[in-house]
């Protein structure tokens, strides 16, 4: 398959006062065209830095970075923005809806400024939310919010979704449903899913794991024949 992201020589670091913390040494890897990626490690061991850099959140401090053709590391402020707000959908542990937009308008809002988008309703009914459009955030459970988040990152028609934790906040038969959607949109339409997550239980359900240690690239594995979430327990 067609690659679609590859980081080369990618390193991280933040300066606090004197000291230098290294977040991210010398990593590589590289992801194909509908891949579903989780990637794996400890806390602190450089996940949420990994996908803040792909999603143009956050910058590189050396190396490579190149999505679709696009090296993001070369981007000014000014088309990393546009790169972030066109290209990338993201999912956060927190759903960080708009409080007073309702399900539908939340979508809206962060669809339509995007050339490609798609229709808004569609892909609320796609998430299982067709009844609850018009609720506000605070009339939706923690499972239903995500469902409205991830149909916002969606709706976008982005390159690729990025999922931070997605399920985090969530009991376990709830998470499991929100993996599970997760699973079967990366089937149904293609996109490439990058998933951060500690819990190296949901393994099975990829295509391939990026397993992340103390900065550096641990392992990359490929499961030959992927499990649905169904068929996972933890
Ligand atoms: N903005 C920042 N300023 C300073 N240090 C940071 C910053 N962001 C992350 N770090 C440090 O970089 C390292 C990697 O952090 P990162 O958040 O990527 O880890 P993580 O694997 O996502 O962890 P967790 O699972 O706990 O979210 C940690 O040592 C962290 O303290």
């Amino acid at each position: 398959m067609k690659k679609l992201i590859e980081f080369r020589n990618v390193a991280k670091e933040y300066k606090i006062g004197e000291v230098p913390i290294r977040a991210l040494d010398g990593v590589d890897f590289t992801i194909s065209e509908g891949e579903f990626v989780v990637v794996l490690g400890a806390s602190g061991a450089g996940k949420s830095t990994i996908l803040n850099i792909l999603g143009g959140m956050d910058t590189a401090t050396s190396g490579q970075v190149i999505v679709g053709g696009q090296e993001i590391t070369r981007l000014g402020e000014k088309k990393l923005t546009e790169y972030r707000g066109e290209k990338v959908g993201f999912v956060f542990q927190f759903y960080n809806l708009i409080p007073n937009l309702n399900a539908l308008e939340n979508v809206e809002f962060a669809a339509e400024v995007c050339k490609n988008h798609l229709d808004a309703k569609d892909i609320l009914n796609k998430v299982g939310l067709k009844n609850r459009i018009k609720n506000f955030p605070s009339q939706l459970s923690g499972g239903e919010q995500q469902r409205v988040a991830i149909a916002r990152a969606v709706a976008k028609n982005p390159l690729l979704l990025l999922c931070d934790e997605p399920t985090g906040a969530l009991d376990y038969a709830t998470g499991k449903a929100v993996l599970k959607l997760l699973q079967d949109l990366n089937k149904d339409t293609k996109k490439c899913v990058v998933l951060v997550t500690h819990n190296s239980a949901i393994a099975p359900m990829a295509d391939k794991i990026i397993r992340v240690k103390s900065g550096r690239i641990e392992s990359i594995t490929m499961n030959e024949e992927k499990q649905s979430v169904e068929g996972i327990e933890w």
